[in-house]
C-alpha cells in the first residue's frame, strides 16, 4: 500500500533522510526505531507532505499513486492520518471540538464521536475539557482519536509513547492492536525499543537518514542485542 523508495529529505543544506526505502503493507504495524535526531520525524512528515522538510528525490507511493507535491490536506483525503510529535492539540479546543472539527458531531459512517468515545472512556468523561487541561495520557489518546475521525486506512504515528507512564504505553499497545485487526496500516515511529517490539510486525532501524537493519519484529525481539548496539539501549 505505502511504497517509499530513496527517500532523500531534508531542511535547507542539511540533507537529513538519506535514501530510505519502505513498505507498509495493508493491515501491517511497521515500526521506525532510531535514537533522537535519527531522521524519523522528518521521514513521517515527509510522508504526510508537511513542510518543512523539502524532499528532494525518492518517491512516495500510496496505492499506485504518487503523493509527492500533493498538501498535507489531500494526503488526509487518501485516508492517511498523523499523530505528530507532541499531539499538536489546541489548548482552547474541547475534547469534543478536537474530534469534530473535520467531521460533524452527528457523522453516522466510519469512525465517529460515539466510537472514538467508546474506544476512549476515559475521553467521554472529559469530552468538555479543553487541550490545555488533559494529562498526557488524555493527550495521547486524544490525538488518535483525532486521527481516526478521518476514517484512516493508514495511521502514521510519531512517538506515541513519548512521555507516557508505562500504564499508559501499555494501554496504547492495546489500542494499536484493536486497529490493527480491524485492518488498519500504522507506521509507527519510535525510541521506545520493547513498545515497538510488543506492536510491530516489521522493524526498521534508522541511523543518520538510513535504514541500517530491517527484520521481522518476532525474529528481532529474540536478538535485541543488535538493537541495543543500533539504538545505543544499555
Ligand atoms: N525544522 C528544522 N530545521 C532544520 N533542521 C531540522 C528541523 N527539524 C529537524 N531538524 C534536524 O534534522 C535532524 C533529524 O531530526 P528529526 O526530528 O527528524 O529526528 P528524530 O529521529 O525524529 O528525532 P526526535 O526523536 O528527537 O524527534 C536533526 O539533526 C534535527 O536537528
Amino acid at each position: 500500500m505505502l511504497e517509499v523508495r530513496d527517500l532523500h529529505s531534508g531542511y535547507g543544506e542539511a540533507l537529513v533522510v538519506r535514501g530510505v526505502s519502505l513498505d507498509v503493507a495493508q493491515g501491517e504495524i511497521v515500526a521506525v526505531l532510531g535514537r533522537n535526531g535519527m531522521g524519523k520525524t522528518t521521514l513521517i512528515r515527509s510522508i504526510m507532505g508537511l513542510t518543512p522538510p523539502q524532499v528532494r528525490s525518492g518517491s512516495i507511493t500510496w496505492r499506485d499513486e504518487s503523493l509527492l507535491g500533493l498538501r498535507p490536506h489531500d494526503i488526509a483525503g487518501r485516508r492517511i492520518a498523523i499523530v505528530p510529535q507532541g499531539r499538536r492539540l489546541f489548548p482552547s479546543l474541547t475534547v469534543t471540538e478536537h474530534l469534530t472539527m473535520l467531521k460533524g458531531a452527528r457523522a453516522k459512517d466510519g469512525w465517529t464521536l460515539e466510537r472514538v468515545f467508546g474506544l476512549f472512556p476515559r475521553l467521554a468523561e472529559r469530552r468538555h475539557h479543553r487541550g490545555g487541561q488533559l494529562s498526557g495520557g488524555e493527550r495521547g489518546m486524544l490525538a488518535v482519536g483525532r486521527a481516526l475521525m478521518i476514517d484512516p486506512e493508514l495511521i502514521l504515528m510519531d512517538e506515541p509513547s513519548e512521555g507516557l507512564a508505562p500504564v499508559m504505553v501499555q494501554h496504547l499497545e492495546g489500542i494499536v492492536r484493536d486497529l490493527k485487526r480491524e485492518g488498519l496500516s500504522i507506521l509507527l515511529v519510535e525510541q521506545n525499543l520493547y513498545s515497538a517490539l510488543a506492536v510491530a510486525d516489521r522493524v526498521y532501524v534508522l541511523e543518520t537518514g538510513q535504514v541500517v537493519h530491517q527484520a521481522d519484529a518476532a525474529a528481532l525481539a529474540q536478538q535485541t542485542d543488535v538493537l541495543f548496539v543500533r539504538l545505543g539501549v544499555s
